[in-house]
């Protein structure tokens, strides 16, 4: 049966964004529906917000920390007419036109699946069908069960990453990548900020060791860092927030910000129409192709609950893509990296000493001390810190897992992410020479220090 297109993309996250580009480049014809901004969560109110808020914070610390320097003055109103520019003024009129001009179909409007073979979808009154269907809807905060959250005022990342005015203080609930880099933001432009974290450690999916070493930085940042705590009630007390925690304490602010996870977008899609049951957390289940059935549907990016990272949703875009254009491709999720762009960076790649225990991977592990090891940390700032941690097969003679806090952890922890991935024997890794003085040669020192 003859079909209107050959793929619509539903989301144009960035993982949306990528599939339609490389569909439409391979000459097939394809739709794309967005029911808010071409570029999704990440373009407006994640990714490029938070991260543009959190260089001037970054700089001006390591102004502070190098020899001779003074520390710069902060001028939030520039800071924030640049994240205005950064997020486009909310405004994706370009972006329309630029997947026009390159020949997809673009409809602005909330999609509904309303029937299987072929795929139909339902969006601004019209009935489309098609041969493929990639769903690529993303994921929206999640709202923890707290008592009276509905009745005060809340920030999700949204709010967050759009803010007008620096709040005097606020609490984050949730200790990992929005709570951390954000909770550092808003103490860094002067709030006074409280972290509530129920996991018995800052990025409690992450080595034990990094969220010690997260805690101690974000202490000097004079940021009040609770573990193992939740909040169970939320009111209003005059022009005070009252945040109830479990230990009966209670902690005054102005705003609560919610980095607590995040819930997959698939409860108004009409999955149930078309016989396709999220799972229990709200995700497509996938297959290594990221397909969700064998006659045509796909999802990527957060929906999927595999890793909710951009370059996450734009890998399995790209094997979503190539699979359909005709060369299969398998999802390989090893040596994903994940930062949060904290000052100094937090980065991580590959598994944890406990995944790789329960894997029984015979673990070695080391720990270097950058700052006592290294001639770069000392080149670099006056007070130098910084750790890198290695994780190896002893019988594979592999890495398995790294992870850093340091300047620029974010980019070098992309050594370690190729080591994993390509399986690059440690006797290569020891014969390796970096660059001197830089944060790149603590690998051969933390290689060296393995107990392999
Ligand atoms: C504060 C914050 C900071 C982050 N920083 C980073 C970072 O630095 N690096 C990183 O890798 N990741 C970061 N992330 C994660 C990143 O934002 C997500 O992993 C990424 O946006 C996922 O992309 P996506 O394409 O799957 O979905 P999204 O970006 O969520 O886009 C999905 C799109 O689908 C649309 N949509 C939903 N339902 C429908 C429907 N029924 N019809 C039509 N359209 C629909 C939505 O409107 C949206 O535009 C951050 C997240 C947060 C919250
Ligand atoms: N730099 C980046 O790449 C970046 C930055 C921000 C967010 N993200 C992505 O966005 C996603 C969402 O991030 P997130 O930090 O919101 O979620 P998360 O799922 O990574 O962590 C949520 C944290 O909140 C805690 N928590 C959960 N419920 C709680 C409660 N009721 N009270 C107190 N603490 C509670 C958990 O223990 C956990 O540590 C992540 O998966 C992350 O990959 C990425």
């Amino acid at each position: 049966m003859p079909t209107d297109f050959d793929v619509i993309v539903i989301g144009a996250g960035p993982g949306g964004e990528v599939a339609v580009s490389r569909l439409v480049a391979g000459g097939l014809r394809v739709a794309l529906v967005e029911r808010e901004l071409i570029g999704g969560e990440c373009a407006y109110w994640a990714c490029i917000p938070s991260k543009t808020l959190l260089r001037p914070p970054e700089a001006r610390a390591e102004a502070a920390g190098a020899a001779g320097l003074s520390t710069p003055e902060q001028d939030w109103p520039a800071l924030r007419d640049y994240r205005d520019y950064m997020i486009r003024h909310l405004d994706d009129a370009a972006q329309i036109d630029g997947y026009r001009e390159q020949g997809a179909t673009v409809i602005k409007a909330a999609a509904r699946l309303t029937g299987r073979g072929p795929w139909r979808i339902e969006a601004d009154g019209r009935q489309i069908t098609t041969e493929h269907l990639v769903i690529a809807t993303g994921s929206e905060a999640l709202r923890p069960p707290i008592d009276g959250l509905d009745q005060v005022e809340v920030w999700t990342n949204r709010e967050a990453t759009t803010l007008r005015e620096i709040p005097r203080r606020a609490v984050m609930i949730g200790g990992s990548a929005v709570g951390v880099e954000l909770g550092q933001f808003l103490a860094r432009m002067g709030s006074q900020v409280t972290i509530v974290q129920r996991g018995q450690r800052l990025l409690d999916r992450e080595e034990h060791r990094l969220g010690e070493l997260v805690a101690d930085r974000l202490g000097k940042d004079g940021i009040d860092v609770r573990v193992g705590r939740q909040a169970t009630a939320v009111r209003q007390e005059g022009d005070d927030t009252v945040v109830e925690l479990d230990d009966s304490s209670r902690v005054h602010t102005d705003v609560m910000v919610l980095g607590a996870g995040r819930r997959p977008r698939t409860g108004d899609l009409g999955l149930d129409a078309v016989g396709i049951r999220a799972n229990d957390r709200g995700a497509l289940d996938v297959d290594m192709h990221c397909r969700v059935t064998d006659d045509g549907l796909w999802a990527l990016g957060d929906v999927t609950g595999i890793a909710l990272f951009t370059h996450v949703a734009q890998y399995q875009a790209r094997v979503v893509a190539d699979t359909i254009l005709g060369t299969p491709r398998r999802a390989d999720y090893t040596a994903i990296p994940r930062v949060v762009f904290a000052q100094p960076e937090i980065a991580a790649v590959g598994l944890t000493g406990e995944q790789a225990r329960e894997q029984g991977i015979n673990l070695a592990t080391s720990e270097l001390d950058l700052a006592a090891s290294l001639a770069r940390p000392w080149t670099y700032e006056t007070e130098p810190t910084g750790h890198l941690g290695l994780l190896a097969d002893r019988e594979r003679r592999i890495l398995v897992g790294a992870w850093a806090i340091a300047p620029q952890a974010g980019e070098w922890i992309h050594q370690a992410a190729l080591a994993i991935r390509a399986q690059i024997p440690i006797d290569t890794l020891l014969d390796q020479v970096a660059q001197f003085p830089t944060y790149s040669e603590a690998y051969l020192k933390a290689t060296e220090r393995l107990d392999l």
